[in-house]
């Protein structure tokens, strides 16, 4: 569903990555390795739409992606996290439910997944790193989003809730959903298809 062809990044004068192609389907993970600074984000960025490849289009569902489709079926968290820090958790939540199509987690129901149940009304400055994240996965389990595209989605993470992180991230592969990711760290997702790629 998602492919992109012959990709290229340039950076000040460095190709990050050239002729890059690769598809993905539903239920599979493409996680992106490679050093700091391979244009592991950069090449995020481009899959979601929010910079310009030097070369190369990016396919979804056999359309060039940038259609009010593929935002609604696509979510990204980066590592501004994608919540508005001077709002509460329950008002990021509320705003992120109101832009998309409700997914299987009501939010009471994905607070508590995420281990946030009692913060509804806290305001996101004063979480924790790792409680931020923990708010971003919330996000993606209130809404209905084929696509997960993750930067390094356990940084700031305790064990648990890298733990927490893979088990969900099995079960919307299990049930049809893609990821696309970057990490440092060592993937555990039992019978998943994993795709990597090291720029
Ligand atoms: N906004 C920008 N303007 C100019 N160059 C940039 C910009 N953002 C990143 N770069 C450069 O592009 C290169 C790739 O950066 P990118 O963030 O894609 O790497 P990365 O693989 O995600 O690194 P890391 O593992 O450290 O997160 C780096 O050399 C970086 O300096």
């Amino acid at each position: 569903m998602l492919k992109a062809i012959a990709l290229s990044c340039i950076r000040d004068d460095r190709i990050l990555f050239a002729e890059l192609s690769f598809s993905l389907q539903q239920g599979q993970v493409l996680l992106l390795e490679g050093k700091n600074g391979s244009g592991k984000t950069s090449l995020l960025r481009i899959l979601c739409g929010f910079r310009e490849a030097d070369a190369g289009e990016v396919l979804w569902c056999d359309e060039r992606i940038g259609s009010a489709q593929y935002h609604a079926d696509m979510a990204y968290v980066g590592h501004l996290e994608g919540i508005k820090k001077e709002l509460s958790v329950l008002e990021n939540l509320t705003v992120a439910l109101a832009l998309s199509i409700p997914g299987r987690y009501s939010i009471a129901e994905a607070l508590a997944q995420v281990q946030l149940t009692g913060y509804d009304d806290a305001l996101v400055l004063a979480l924790s790193a790792g409680q931020k994240r923990r708010l971003s996965l919330a996000r993606l389990l209130i809404t209905q989003r084929l696509l997960w595209i993750l930067d390094e989605p356990f940084t700031s993470l305790d064990k648990q809730g890298i733990q927490l992180t893979q088990t969900l991230m099995t079960q919307h592969c299990d049930q049809g959903g893609m990821i696309v990711m970057t990490s440092h760290h060592d993937l555990n997702l039992p019978g998943v298809d994993v795709q990597r790629i090291r720029l």
